[in-house]
């Protein structure tokens, strides 16, 4: 049974005011009122946050580990519940919620076991040389510790995942941060049962009460306040490039700026070698037509823009991907926001003058409805017409036909900032997708070869991220281990007293983990 309040360190809360939930698949609210969010909310549970966060962070990393791993095992208790309401809530189907689930709790037993491994404190020690000549060398470690309240604003195409306990919350908690999470109006029910599987891991692990809040929106000003708020020190963020940017450019406006990590809009450009559109154009479309209609197109890694010689090879891909696309439905998008967005960027393509529309249907008059469309445009028109790189969000794509293989590589060159670029070759390609390389490293966070950019993989060497306006930070990454040194900053101790130290870097080593020490790594036994 939901409540639809606020989960504000510890104790469920009211607004001032209710929102409901939209049912995407039918256009009418869902019955439960949620509270909205004020400033005086948002500062209570900052405030927490704060109280907490010498605490938190000075844990050892096997109680923030145990912790996380309790988080996970409360969600999965509530599986069940969370499938019903998230289906309600975002129209995705059971078996899309259910991976998205096990993505989830594999995220927080990930990140558990990355910070009892201890190589993350990234702790150097470089030990005194008192005879050292003109000067003595003083004894300088190192070690990284918490930056404090992170604010973690949830998205809505992942109401796991990247939502209350994604992510972004998974990497501030393993650093030692508390957490103040916006929830995404489109899935307040499925936050409420996630808040309330971490409750149930705060209590049965001890931990602080302030460790983490979740703060229904309702108003903008919600956000605005947690990203102002001078007691948080970080921010995470998924979403809209422009809400992004707004709120980027509030965190970098304080009295004291923070650091915003917003993982934004991509295309996700991919680039179809000609010996391998000749050898499997057909097999090649069909794999482009699954990735983009995954999740009717509502994934920042949809491979939107396709780059491609003209010809032949090309008709016949975009024949096969047409035929395929029409046996994939319209479905319900996830919000009137998103599908209103989505209609507006589709309908402006296919008036283009510059642009011929291989595909675009309507399947249903539905509210929420997104149907599958294909654009064409030459490499001249789609770098003469910055519009036509809008990022499409949804299951649409654009295909840009190219003269010459020089005229592929010259246009990469101009692409701006993306999460990922792909290149789909065979052997004979090489020599070509090798002058490719150079300018996809500087525009990409992560470049495929032979693959399809959806479905992040949450492991120790993916990058989620890059240049701008693909993130606001093109160092960080927001999936994976080394999220989390968004939200840790290094600290030097130069002549402590051992008994001083902190654990990590303690000439024991009680925690038994990596360190560097006079320039050489020593492991743990
Ligand atoms: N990069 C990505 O992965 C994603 C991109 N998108 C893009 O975003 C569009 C809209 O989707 P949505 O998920 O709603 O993303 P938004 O960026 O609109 O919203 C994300 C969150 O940020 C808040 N927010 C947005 N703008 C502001 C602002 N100016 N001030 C304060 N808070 C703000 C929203 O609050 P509130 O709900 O109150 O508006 C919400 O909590 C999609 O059509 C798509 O283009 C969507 C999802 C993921
Ligand atoms: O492709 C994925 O698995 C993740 C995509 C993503 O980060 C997003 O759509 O927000």
């Amino acid at each position: 049974m939901l409540n639809g309040q606020h989960y504000i360190a510890g104790e469920w809360l009211n607004g001032p005011d209710v929102f409901q939930a939209d049912n995407p698949s039918t256009g009418e609210k869902l019955p439960t009122k949620f509270q909205h969010g004020t400033e005086e909310l948002v500062d209570q549970a900052v405030q927490a946050a704060n109280a907490c966060a010498e605490e938190f962070a000075a844990m050892l990393p096997a109680k923030r580990a145990a912790f996380l791993r309790a988080i996970a095992d409360e969600i999965d208790a509530r599986g069940d519940e969370i499938t019903e309401i998230g289906n309600l809530e975002s129209a995705l189907p059971a078996a899309r919620l259910t991976g998205e689930r096990g993505r989830t709790v594999g995220q927080l037993r990930f990140f558990a076991d990355w910070i009892e491994e201890g190589s993350w404190f990234e702790a150097r020690i470089e030990t005194a040389q008192p005879d050292r000549q003109p000067l003595p060398k003083p004894d300088i470690r190192v070690m990284h510790k918490a930056l404090g309240p992170v604010g973690v604003f949830g998205a809505s195409n992942f109401p796991l995942a990247f939502s209350t306990a994604g992510g972004d919350t998974a990497s501030a908690l393993a650093a030692g941060c508390p957490v103040v999470f916006k929830g995404h109006a489109a899935h307040p029910g499925t936050s409420e049962v996630v808040a309330k599987a971490i409750e149930a891991a705060i209590k049965k692990n001890g931990m602080p009460k302030g460790v983490f809040s979740l703060i229904h929106g309702g108003t903008r000003k919600v956000g605005q306040a947690l990203v102002a708020h001078p007691l948080i020190k970080a921010v995470g963020f998924t979403g809209s490039t422009g809400g992004g940017r707004a709120l980027f450019d509030i965190a970098v406006s304080r009295p004291e700026p923070i650091p915003f990590y917003g993982e934004l809009g991509s295309n996700n450009p991919v680039f179809l070698m000609p010996k391998a559109m000749g050898a499997k154009a057909v097999e090649i479309a069909k794999g482009w037509v699954g990735s983009l209609t995954m999740g009717v197109g509502q994934f920042c890694t949809n491979p939107g823009l396709l780059i491609a010689l003209k010809g032949a090879d090309l008709d016949a891909f975009v024949e096969t991907a047409a035929a395929e696309l029409g046996q994939v439905g319209g479905a319900a998008m996830l919000t009137d926001r998103v599908s209103s967005a989505y209609h507006h960027v589709t309908d402006a393509m296919a008036g283009h003058a510059k642009v011929t529309c291989a595909l675009k249907r309507r399947d249903s008059d539905g509210p929420f409805e997104g149907s599958p469309a294909i654009f064409r445009t030459t490499a001249a028109d789609w770098q003469a017409n910055p519009e036509l790189a809008e990022e499409m969000f949804g299951p649409a794509g654009i295909i840009v036909e190219c003269d010459t293989p020089e005229e592929m590589v010259a246009l990469s060159a101009t692409l701006i900032g993306q999460l990922t670029a792909t290149v789909h070759m065979v052997d004979a390609d090489a020599e070509l997708a090798g002058k490719l390389r150079p300018a996809l490293e500087k525009c990409a966070g992560r470049i495929l070869i032979n693959g399809w950019p959806t479905g992040v993989e949450v492991c120790h060497s993916m990058v989620h991220g890059g240049p701008y306006p693909a993130s606001t930070d093109s160092r960080a990454t927001s999936v994976g281990s080394l999220a989390i040194k968004r939200f840790i900053r290094p600290v030097s101790y130069q002549a402590f007293p051992d008994a001083l130290l902190p654990e990590a870097l303690k000439d024991a080593n009680p925690l038994n983990i990596p360190r560097l020490v006079n320039g050489k790594w020593q492991m743990p036994k």
